[in-house]
This record gives C-alpha cells, sequence and structure tokens, in this order.
C-alpha cells in the first residue's frame, strides 16, 4: 500500500473537550476513592480523529469551535504535532470530561459536560473557514455532540455547503444531530448499536434487524455505513459489501476515543484510495491500537501494522 500523502483531511469539532481520565484500582459508588494516576488529553471527537490521522503520516487540519480561557490546552498540541489549526475561539472555557477508569473490572464511566456556547457571529466565521478549506481539502470528519443552542440541523446544513464543493462528509454524532444530519446524505457515517437504536426508533435484537437498518440508510443515499460493536468489532456496508470485521486481541488500557479511532482509520483508508475491505482492516486495527493506550492517545503506525493480519474480515450475503 502507497503511503503517500494525497489528500489532506479536515475534522470539525463543534464541541471539543479536555478529556480528564482518572484511574483507580478498583472503583466503589457511593464510597471515598482516592485517584491512582492522571492523564489530561486535549481530546473531542474531531480533535482524536486528527491525532489518529496524523500519526498515520497523513496531513490534517482542524476546525471547530475552542473556548478562549483554555484554548492553550489545545494549541501547544496542535503546534507539538504539526496539526494545522483552524479553530475559533469563542467565550469560556472548553468543557473537561471526566473519564473514571476501574482497573480492576476495566470497566470506564464518562461524565460528558454540555459545553460552550457560542454567537452568531462565531458560526458564520466557522462556514468562512469552512468554505474556504473545502477549497483544498476533500475529505471532512464531521463529529461529536453539538455545543448548547446549535440548531439541530447543523451537520446538514455543513454537509450540503461540503457536497457543493465536492467533499466527502464522514459524519459521527448522535440523536437530533444525526437525524438531520443524514438528511444531508452524507458519504459515510459511523453510528454505535445505541446510536443506530435510536436513529431508527425500535430496538435491534436481531443481526438481521442491523442489517435491514443499514440497507435502508444506503439505499437512503448514504454510501457508507460502519455500525462500530465495541469489542465485537463492526459492520461495515456499502452499496455493493457487507463485512463483519473482528477486532485482534489486545490488552485494553482505554476504550474512550475507540469510535474516533475507528472513522480515522476509515477516512485515512478513504484518503489512500483503499477497497471497502481494506479501509475496514485499516479501520479495525487502527481502533484496536488505540485501545491499548491509556486516554485518548493514537496507535503508533508501527503498532497498527502489526495488527493488521489478526483483523477477522468476513462477507456476510447481502
Ligand atoms: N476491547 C476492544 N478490543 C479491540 N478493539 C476494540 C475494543 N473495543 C472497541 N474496539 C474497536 O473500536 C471500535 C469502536 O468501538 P465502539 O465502542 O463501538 O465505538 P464508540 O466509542 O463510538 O461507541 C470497534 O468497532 C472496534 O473495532
Ligand atoms: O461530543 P460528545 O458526544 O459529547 O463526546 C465527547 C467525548 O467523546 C470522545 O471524543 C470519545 O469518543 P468515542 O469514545 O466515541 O470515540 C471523548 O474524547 C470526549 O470526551
Amino acid at each position: 500500500m502507497n503511503k503517500q500523502k494525497r489528500a489532506r483531511i479536515v475534522t470539525i469539532t463543534l464541541n471539543p473537550a479536555v478529556d480528564q481520565t482518572l484511574y483507580f484500582t478498583q472503583f466503589h459508588v457511593g464510597q471515598v476513592n482516592r485517584v491512582g494516576r492522571e492523564r489530561i488529553d486535549p481530546a473531542g471527537k474531531g480533535i482524536n480523529v486528527a491525532k489518529v490521522i496524523n500519526s498515520l503520516g497523513q496531513d490534517v487540519a482542524v476546525s471547530g469551535f475552542l473556548g478562549r480561557e483554555n484554548a492553550n490546552i489545545f494549541e501547544q498540541f496542535f503546534q507539538a504535532q504539526a496539526i494545522a489549526n483552524h479553530f475559533i475561539k469563542v467565550n469560556g472555557a472548553t468543557r473537561v470530561n471526566t473519564k473514571i477508569v476501574d482497573e480492576a473490572s476495566g470497566q470506564v464511566s464518562e461524565i460528558n459536560f454540555p459545553g460552550i456556547h457560542y454567537g452568531p457571529s462565531d458560526l458564520q466565521e466557522l462556514k468562512n473557514i469552512i468554505k474556504q478549506l473545502a477549497e483544498e481539502s476533500k475529505l471532512f470528519v464531521l463529529s461529536g455532540s453539538l455545543p448548547g443552542g446549535a440548531p439541530l440541523d447543523i451537520f446538514r446544513e455543513f454537509t450540503e455547503i461540503l457536497k457543493s464543493y465536492d467533499c466527502k462528509v464522514f459524519l459521527d454524532t448522535s440523536g437530533g444531530a444525526l437525524t438531520e444530519g443524514i438528511k444531508a446524505k452524507p458519504y459515510a457515517i459511523k453510528p454505535n448499536l445505541d446510536e443506530l437504536k435510536q436513529l431508527v426508533g425500535h430496538s435491534l435484537d436481531q443481526e438481521i434487524d442491523v442489517l435491514n437498518a443499514v440497507e435502508t440508510l444506503i439505499s437512503g443515499g448514504i454510501t457508507k455505513v460502519v455500525i462500530s460493536l465495541g469489542e465485537k468489532g463492526a459492520l461495515v456496508a456499502d452499496g455493493t459489501q457487507r463485512l463483519l470485521v473482528r477486532p485482534p486481541n489486545v490488552k485494553v488500557s482505554s476504550t474512550v476515543g475507540a469510535g474516533d479511532a475507528l472513522v480515522a482509520g476509515l477516512v485515512y483508508g478513504e484518503a489512500q484510495g483503499m477497497s471497502l475491505t481494506e479501509q475496514a482492516r485499516w479501520a479495525t486495527a487502527v481502533a484496536a491500537a488505540s485501545v491499548a493506550q491509556q486516554g485518548t492517545q493514537a496507535g503508533k503506525l508501527n503498532d497498527v501494522e502489526q495488527l493488521l493480519p489478526n483483523v477477522i474480515i468476513e462477507e456476510m450475503r447481502v
């Protein structure tokens, strides 16, 4: 596979977060708990996607809204990683999301805040930046929850703008933002099973229910649909193929950012012109490498390459 840089990818995060990960030998609800160690990561969905793309050696730019008061945490990181920073600074501080890791059980509990508020002029400025970036970058990732006050159809509008510039949009959001966003028919989406259930509005108890939901989304005009299934892997589908992809065994350190890593692997594969099968293999290896890292750090390219042969891909009958 030729790993030359062919396209710059842009990720948009409207609601970034400083992830504070607290590790406990064992966490007891309702009792005094002493923190074993702490990690602080500049994070949020699109920023995590960018970290992973960057660690794979692909050119990436980031944009969205950052709170002015603690923007330096992000700015220093982007500078150190040579990630092109097009974030707009708005009043206030970016949220701090706390992740509680119980090392005995491996369970992670997440406490996510609603996030920052922005004003109408901030939104206009962001639209202008997106249009400028779309002149030269053709792969966009729109990720994460919406900050307070954002209209539910904001990703729909961004997708429509980006499609008018011939850009491919990978949309990874949830709830009403996903329901509205898919109306603009993004190129690809990556809900997890809970997000898919919410989207279709009913339970998905059997494999056939999930396949039917995927079918409906693809026939509705979305080119690639990826349903992430946690440690079980993912269902990766386009108009002709349905792939059940199972991850290699890794020692789990933090599953926070696993979904973002999967998205990063998919977009990386797209930028490299990979087939759906290769894209699914890379995305799954990239996600497994990220799960083996603490906090939301990206796995190394070398680790990803070693995991690639251990990804199991089964073609399902359509
Ligand atoms: N324990 C694990 N071991 C290896 N890979 C994992 C593990 N948990 C998750 N993954 C990978 O990360 C991907 C995304 O995880 P998932 O939890 O479904 O996403 P999200 O964070 O969006 O809910 C999965 O499709 C899988 O490839
Ligand atoms: O934008 P949301 O949905 O509030 O999620 C933000 C949180 O999700 C993360 O991006 C991790 O997401 P995933 O585990 O789904 O990959 C964290 O870094 C961040 O704190």
